[in-house]
């Protein structure tokens, strides 16, 4: 699991290490993890050269520790102070250490556009450590970060626990902010690491361990070997009923699509049966590819709503006559009120999540966990806001994120198939919380596995998940 802190939680974490430590030891950690990580990105030390951009805080403190360190391996290191008041001990590390503080005159000769001392500008480096703010850092960048970005651009950018300018407890941006290739991490993750746009401009992520003892995260994501333990297996005593039956009323004569991707998604093998209740066209279409589907029955769980056109409230007020969990999509999130308190998942896009809350969709689009975590608490529900990184959100607070997949899955009835596959993790006794997250990050997967790199169509994906399974369940 990678688990994600807010900075009170690691402000609170730190001070009670630190009690225990001599003064610097974790800014040591941290500066040599860092150090590590640039020399195997830089694949050595001798010869590279590395700038660092150093605000006025222990961020930058870690950049000039680490810059130390760098230089003793041969590397040739110049800090780029942003302030005057930049770390003292962190600048005379880096002085004793043979590394140089570029003088203000080249610093600003290079912000200008003209190259200090016989360089090109940002070619004369080859990677730029981001030391500007960290955990401390209000979101956006002050002009002179900008102008020394802008003097650098071209050159690839370590950030330095976060990319500066991001706002770290809810991955928003607002304003000018650091786009890193790479950024390495102290003592936990935090939610800027894994929600967007934030999680965006971090690039790669590297966790370093210094060593902090830490309460339950405020958000997480799943990682392969907390997928394959949670993923429902079938006991050697098992029959199809036992596995859950998982019920479709999703398509209709206009969206007969709609049902047929729902079906595939549920009939991934992860529920024992799968049953379609809705139009006799769509059920002959679904016959094409899944012959083993049957009509309406006893069900464990219920997916109601993508392509149900009219169709959808009728289709969810049936469902919830049953009290079994179950999975809202598209046409009926317009009746989510229905389903208030029940055991339910809900599947928004940005769009569909703005007309729930009243909202503009740019603003969803801007705050995806203030979003998510609002229509979870108000519908209390399980909210799934689907997204580059979709983001699950129970009512409790709870919040997974997904950071699987590829950008060819926003490709058409790849909704479909996620409802079909998350009802059939209900059926199979999955809570909503873990079924959406689940099936989420199942999706992502398959569709990076379906892809290969190239495009694919929603079918590919629903078609990708028994591979896919059987290779968290070898692992
Ligand atoms: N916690 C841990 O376990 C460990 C933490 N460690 C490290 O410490 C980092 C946190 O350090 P921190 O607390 O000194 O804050 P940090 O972000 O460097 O600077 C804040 C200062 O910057 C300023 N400023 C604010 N906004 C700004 C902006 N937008 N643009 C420009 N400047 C801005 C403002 O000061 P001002 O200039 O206004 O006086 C503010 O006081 C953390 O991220 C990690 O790297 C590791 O060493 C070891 C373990
Ligand atoms: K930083």
């Amino acid at each position: 699991m990678i688990r994600a802190h807010t900075v009170a939680q690691v402000r609170a974490a730190e001070a009670a290490l630190m009690a225990t430590l001599p003064e610097g030891t974790l800014m040591q950690r941290a500066a040599h993890g860092l150090a590590h990580v640039v020399l195997e990105t830089l694949g050595g030390g001798y010869g590279r050269r590395v700038v660092a951009l150093v605000g006025s805080g222990d961020n930058g403190g870690d950049a000039l520790h680490a810059g130390a360190v760098l230089a003793r391996r041969g590397v040739q290191v110049e800090a780029w102070l942003l302030s005057t008041q930049a770390h003292a001990g962190g600048v005379a590390a880096l002085r004793a250490a043979g590394g140089r503080v570029l003088p203000a005159a080249e610093a600003v000769a290079a912000a200008r556009g003209r190259h200090g001392h016989g360089g090109t500008g940002g070619g004369h480096w080859d990677l730029v450590l981001d030391g500007i703010v960290g955990i401390g850092g209000k979101p956006g960048l002050r002009p002179e970060a900008v102008a020394a970005l802008e003097a650098l651009a071209g050159v690839p950018v370590v950030a330095v626990d976060v990319p500066s300018g991001v706002d770290v407890d809810t991955g928003e941006v607002d304003g000018p902010h650091v786009r890193a290739a790479l950024t390495v991490t102290f003592g936990t993750h935090k939610p800027c690491h894994l929600l967007d746009p934030a999680a965006e401009a971090c690039g790669a992520l590297t966790l370093v361990d210094i060593g902090l003892d830490l309460p339950e995260p405020d958000v997480e994501a799943l990682q392969p070997e907390d997928v394959a333990a949670l993923l429902p297996r079938p006991g050697p005593q098992a029959h199809k009923y036992t596995r859950g039956v998982v019920g479709v009323r999703a398509g209709s004569a206009t969206y007969p699509g709609a049902g047929v991707l729902s079906v595939a998604g549920a009939a991934c093998g992860l529920a024992g049966m799968v049953r379609y209740d809705g139009d006799a066209a769509v059920l002959e279409l679904v016959h094409r590819g899944h012959p083993e589907v049957i009509g309406p029955g006893r069900v464990q769980a219920w997916v109601v709503g993508s392509g149900s056109d009219t169709g959808a409230e009728v289709a969810l007020r049936a469902s919830l006559a049953d009290d079994v969990p179950l999975v809202v999509d598209a046409d009926a999130l317009a009746h989510a009120d229905l389903v208030r308190g029940r055991p339910a998942v809900l599947t928004p896009h940005a769009g569909e999540l703005a007309r729930m809350l009243g909202v503009p969709r740019a603003e969803v689009e801007q705050r995806w966990l203030h979003h998510a975590r609002r229509a979870a608490v108000e519908h209390d529900a399980v909210v799934l806001l689907k997204a580059r990184h979709t983001v699950v959100a129970a009512p409790d607070g709870r919040v997974r994120v997904t950071t699987t997949g590829t950008p060819w899955l926003a490709t058409a009835g790849a909704g479909d198939v996620l409802g079909g596959l998350i009802g059939a993790l209900l059926a199979a006794g999955l809570a909503p919380y873990d079924a959406a997250s689940v099936g989420s990050w199942l999706h992502g997967a398959a569709a990076t596995l379906a892809s290969g790199g190239g495009p694919l169509v929603a079918g590919d994906v629903a078609e990708a998940l028994g591979d896919l399974v059987a290779l968290l369940v070898a692992a």
